[in-house]
This record gives structure tokens, sequence and C-alpha cells, in this order.
């Protein structure tokens, strides 16, 4: 039984964009450790969500707490490492020019710096190409640099927006194979989004979010069984239609 405090608490979240609700009243949690997907289509608050956890979005209601702090304390600048969908590296420097800079500028002291960037760079398997100039790598390489800035001065929650899109299926399952590690390795807990549902079973959970509404939070074999579905694709269309009938029968 996992005892420790949820990494993530939710409790009526509501932000408002453009004075448009884009996230209507969520209550969630995500336990520690997980690694947990945040799934749904295109423009349904995915990176608001991820924005309001890191404390850079606006007109935020409710409560959200990160590692027992609300959402944007100081306290938390160093234990959250955030990836955002346009990474942004260097392309003049080189993969561990970048992690130099980014940890001087996370105020890593110059005696562990060296040792932290090294470490980044292993964990994301980068040490081959840690002296290629960044504008040389590929996508997925790219996106790896990305994830290594991120785990600088070992963050407990990872934040990561999107970060498989346009990879190939095999870069696409390393990358993943790579956040269980991270997670199994660190203890840290990683919140990574995708609109791809079949990505859904490389998670040990799963949030499912549509039009700013949760629609469901449960492991990926509890969402089949709940919705006697084959497929998460499947389940979210029952869940969608399910949310439709009831809105109707309210009406
Ligand atoms: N400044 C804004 N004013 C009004 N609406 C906005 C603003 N910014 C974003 N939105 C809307 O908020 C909703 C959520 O956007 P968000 O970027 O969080 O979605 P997403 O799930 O991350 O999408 P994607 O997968 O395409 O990145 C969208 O419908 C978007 O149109």
């Amino acid at each position: 039984m996992n005892i420790s405090p949820p990494a993530i608490r939710a409790a009526g979240l509501r932000v408002v964009r453009g004075g448009r609700t884009v996230l209507d009243g969520l209550t969630f949690q995500v336990p520690a450790g997980t690694v947990t997907g945040l799934l749904g289509p295109s423009g349904c608050g995915k990176s608001t969500l991820m924005r309001a956890l890191v404390g850079t979005q606006s007109h935020v209601t409710g409560t959200l707490d990160v590692l027992g702090a609300p959402a944007g304390s100081p306290e938390l600048r160093a234990r959250v490492g955030y990836v955002t969908q346009s990474p942004s590296v260097y392309l003049d420097l080189t993969a561990r020019q970048n992690l130099d800079y980014y940890a001087a500028v996370l105020g890593i002291n110059r005696r562990d710096r060296a040792g932290q960037v090294e470490r980044a760079l292993t964990d994301v398997d980068l040490t081959s190409h840690a002296d290629a100039l960044a504008g040389n790598l590929s996508g997925g390489q790219l996106n790896r640099v990305s994830l290594a800035v991120a785990l600088l001065g070992s963050p407990d929650l990872l934040v990561l927006d999107e970060p498989t899109v346009g990879l190939d299926p095999v870069l696409r399952r390393d990358l993943w194979d790579l956040f269980h590690r991270i997670a199994a390795d660190r203890g840290a807990t990683l919140l990574v989004s995708s609109h791809v549902m079949d990505e859904a079973d490389r998670c040990q959970r799963l949030l499912l979010l549509r039009a700013g509404l949760l629609l469901a939070d449960d492991t990926p074999d509890n969402l089949r069984a709940h919705t006697r579905t084959a497929t998460i694709e499947d389940a979210f269309l029952h869940l969608v239609d399910a949310a439709r009938e009831e809105e109707e029968s309210r009406a």
C-alpha cells in the first residue's frame, strides 16, 4: 500500500483563459513515484494544467498542491522539472554546454555542477553525443537533451508536455522506458501528457481529459474493466458518450 502523500492534489481546480473556462473543476490526485499519463485530444487543456502545476498559469482557482505545497511556491522551483512542447535548447551550444548553462541558471553550485551534468547525460543515455552541437542532433536526441535539463537538480516531480510527439515508434518506446527508469531509480513522479491514446498502456495511472473536464482518473486496467472495452481509445469514447448522455438527460 502506498502511504506516501500524493505528488499532486487538485480539488475544484478551475482555470480561465481569455474569458473562457478551460479547466472546469478538476479533482484528482497523482500518487508519488508513479508514471501518470495526462491524455486527451488537442485543445482539451493538458498544457494549461501543466502550466498551472508549475505556477506559470494565471487565473487559477481551487486547490492545487504540488509535493505538499501550493503550486508555484518558490520552494518548489528546484523540486519540479518541466519540459514544454517547444523546448528551449540552444542549438549553437553542445548538449553538455546547454546542461552546464542551465545548471548555472538553476543555481547548482560550481562544485556539484559537473557531477550533476554527467548524471543527467547518463540518465538520458546521451554521453556519446554530449559534445555534439545541439543543432546537429536528431529530434529524439534533442528531446533527451531537454529531458536532461529537467533532470538537473534531481527534481521530485517531472512535468513533461507531449515529449514523444513526432517521434518514431522505437524512440517513443525508448523514451517511455526511460521515464519508468527515472521513476524507479530516483523515486520521482512523472506526469506525461499525450494526445495519442495508444501511449496509455505505458502509464501506471491515467488522467483522461476532455474539453476541460476530467473523464477518468484510474489505472489502464481498471479503466478497460469498468468500461468493458478492449482499448483505452474505446474506453475514452465510451466515457465521452456516457458524459454526453448525462448532459442531455440533465438538459
Ligand atoms: N489565451 C487564450 N485565450 C483563450 N483560450 C485559450 C487561450 N490559450 C489557450 N486557450 C484555449 O484553452 C484550451 C486548452 O488549451 P491547451 O493548450 O491547454 O490544450 P492542450 O490539451 O494542451 O492542447 P494540445 O494537445 O493541442 O497542445 C484550448 O481550447 C485553447 O484554445
